[in-house]
């Protein structure tokens, strides 16, 4: 069930269509009319999506359909620095922050934020996975499958097997199979046979060469059955799936503490900037993101898990991008929001880089772009600089190390 941004309802005219780009780049996102910087292109909830397996194991509790923290921010922030001693100013912009604690109504040990996030997951697929008041039992396939694959992916966590779990499930619970399997079919069309054990292994690590093999005889004695023995349940169709999740999985972060900073920056303007108030707010939140360096670390401050999604999947990278993806509605609901003015007609990129590789020259960029995301890239600035002299990222290493 994507819920696919849908402008209809706003008045809107469409934002975005979904053509042809070209031979190299296949299809993408297109402007469907002019947008303006930082409007909203599309709000998309996931197809499936998880919480990572050890950021779950670790105490950070979160809803387990659409990843909402499941803590106050006061408490968010108390077990992050380990200690109470941090008082947060603004309550009542605390208290937007709070949600409920429903319990799966089949006594198991999933909780959700909401009846709505409780009834949407057991109609898409947990009914399928819960195992009622046996969560406890450590020997069930599936707990066996998740714990082998904690002991093959530590963090920092990219994806996880749980996804795949849901994918089956959610396949099962669609009102025929060929419908459930159309969207993540149409996901990895281009990832089939040879390439798909290449692509895994690139994107999971060589050590994964003998794992995929103990993780598909564990995953299909958890959740073999006769339906999909040929889509899913051969050594082929497991592996190009383990490629698409790592390949096409969206990592999801949630925090109550980033929540509450957001809003609180923005009632700022509305005082005065440079009062007192204001300045205590920012020692406020100076000290707290030192704690959270300090004893957990600031990688570590998320709710962390990863998901897939239908139209999102299919927008082209670029090292000059023209929109971003967001996560600012607390859950795992993404937007997609421009960065710059858009041209109807001009395609709209995000960047699958971050920073830090966007900053180095088009040779590194077209290295990384190679070596872990399996293509050439053909975006506009990698085009602009094809004639600039090839620097390697080692010598951009040691440039960097000589101006220290
Ligand atoms: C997430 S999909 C994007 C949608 C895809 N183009 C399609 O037709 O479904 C990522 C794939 O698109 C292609 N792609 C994305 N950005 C590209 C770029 N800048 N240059 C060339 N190919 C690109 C690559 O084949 C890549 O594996």
């Amino acid at each position: 069930m994507a819920c696919a941004y849908d402008p209809r309802s706003t008045g809107d005219a469409p934002s975005f269509s979904i053509v042809n780009i070209s031979s190299e780049k296949g299809r993408g996102m297109v402007a469907a009319r002019s947008l303006k910087a930082e409007e909203t292109v599309l709000v998309e909830s996931p197809l499936v999506s998880s919480q990572f397996a050890w950021n779950k194991s670790c105490n950070y509790p979160a809803c387990d359909h659409c990843l909402r923290s499941l803590e106050t921010v006061a408490e968010n922030v108390a077990r992050l620095t380990k200690t109470n001693s941090h008082i947060l100013p603004f309550s009542e912009v605390q208290d937007k922050f709070c949600c409920s604690k429903v319990p799966c109504s089949n006594s198991c040990d999933v909780l959700y934020c909401s009846d709505a996030c409780r009834q949407i997951a057991w109609n898409l697929y947990h009914r399928l996975l819960c195992r009622g008041d046996a969560f406890g039992d450590y020997v069930h396939p599936s707990a066996l499958l998740l714990e082998a694959w904690k002991s093959m992916h530590y963090p920092p966590e990219t994806t996880t097997i749980e996804l795949l779990s849901r994918l089956v499930a959610r396949v099962r619970c669609c009102e025929s199979l060929d419908k459930g399997l159309e969207p993540f079919q149409a996901m990895c069309s281009d990832i089939r046979g040879e390439a798909s054990n290449d692509l895994a292994l690139k994107l999971l690590g060589t050590e994964f060469k003998d794992r995929i093999n103990v993780l598909f005889s564990l995953f299909s004695q958890a959740y073999e059955g006769e339906d999909l023995k040929e889509q899913i349940f051969t050594k082929e169709g497991f592996t190009s799936l383990l490629a698409l999740i790592a390949r096409n999985g969206q990592g999801i972060g949630t925090s109550p503490w980033a929540d509450y900073v957001r809003e609180v920056e923005k009632l700022k303007p509305l005082e005065d900037p440079s009062s007192q108030d204001s300045k205590n707010l920012d020692q406020i939140i100076d000290a707290v993101y030192a704690d959270m360096s300090d004893k957990t670390g600031l990688e570590f401050i998320n709710v962390e898990g990863s998901g897939l999604y239908e139209i999102h999947s299919r927008i082209n990278h670029s090292c000059e991008p023209n929109a971003e993806v967001r996560f600012q509605l607390g859950c795992h609901t993404l937007t997609v929001v421009t960065l710059s003015d858009i041209r109807q007609g001009d395609e709209i990129c995000i960047s699958y880089l971050d920073e830090c590789l966007l900053a180095r020259s088009r040779h590194s960029r077209q290295k990384v772009m190679k070596d872990d995301y399996g293509f050439v890239c053909h975006c506009s600035r990698c085009i602009r600089e094809k004639d600039d002299p090839d620097v390697t990222s080692e010598d951009e290493d040691e440039d960097e190390m000589d101006t220290e």
